[in-house]
């Protein structure tokens, strides 16, 4: 099957001599189309750098990244941004939508920024899909957390990304909203072979998914697949945290 996402040995370092820190150690991973993936680990263990190189938004010290057919390696910064706008969505931890626009336009901005027609019908049904529908005029702050993460889940889906990578996306939400949006998640993987890469530190939220990948040191220290959140809790703490 072809993967969504191919990590080959990425090795990521900051700095250099006595402050090189290395982040990243030959990390390989494979995202299959349509999967639902979990990444964990203690804090400073590389779970924000391997983001961040996997979504082209830091490059690898060596070792490449694939996002479906495209090589990011040997891109120059303007054509790396134009992948990143077109193959990966963003769901933060903040929602961080543009608080003047309506949810329609928030959703549409990200075709727009791309010079594309935006696909009306797309939009629509996609605000249907994370229950948004009735919604469509309201601006943010008229919104509760949960409801603007789930208009941030359909602008991050709107272009049809390679990958949704979201970072923490329960963080900011109570226990009860935040596994209505984990829900949601497992059903836009289903319904729409979406591929999704989440970052988060609660083994519930990474219950949900269908492989917890481990990492430790910057290196991936494990994977689980079909998780429960007891056997993510137990991985954890032998990983040194929870
Ligand atoms: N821009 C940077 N410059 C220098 N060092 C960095 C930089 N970004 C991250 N690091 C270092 O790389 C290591 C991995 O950091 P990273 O943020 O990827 O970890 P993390 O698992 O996301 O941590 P947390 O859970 O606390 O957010 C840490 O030692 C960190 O201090």
């Amino acid at each position: 099957m072809t993967s969504a996402l191919l990590l080959d040995s990425v090795t990521k370092t900051y700095g250099t001599g006595e402050n090189a820190v290395t982040a990243l150690r030959e990390v390989s991973l494979g995202l299959p189309r349509g999967t639902f993936t979990a990444v964990m680990g203690p804090s400073g263990s590389g779970k924000s750098t391997f983001l961040h190189c996997a979504a082209g938004l830091d490059r690898p010290t060596s070792g490449s990244v694939r996002l479906g057919d495209v090589e990011l390696s040997g891109l120059k910064e303007a054509a790396l941004t134009a992948v990143r706008r077109e193959r990966v969505g963003f769901v933060f931890q903040a929602y961080n939508l543009m608080s003047a626009l309506t949810v329609e336009q928030n959703v549409e901005l990200v075709p727009r920024l791309s010079g594309r027609q935006v696909d009306r019908d797309w939009l629509l049904d996609l605000l249907g899909r994370v229950g948004m529908r009735d919604r469509i005029d309201r601006r943010p702050a008229q919104l509760s957390g949960g409801q603007q993460q789930r208009v941030a889940i359909a602008r991050a889906l709107v272009n049809r990304p390679e990958v949704v990578m979201a970072d923490e996306p329960t963080g900011a939400l109570d226990t009860r909203t935040g596994r209505q949006v984990l829900e949601l998640f497992r059903r836009l993987v289903a319904e729409l072979g979406q591929t999704v890469l989440m970052v988060t530190h609660d083994p519930v939220a990474a219950s949900y998914a269908d492989s917890v990948v481990f990492l430790a040191d910057g290196r991936i220290a494990g994977q689980l697949r079909n998780p429960t959140a007891a056997e993510v809790s137990d991985r954890m703490t032998h990983l040194g945290e929870v």
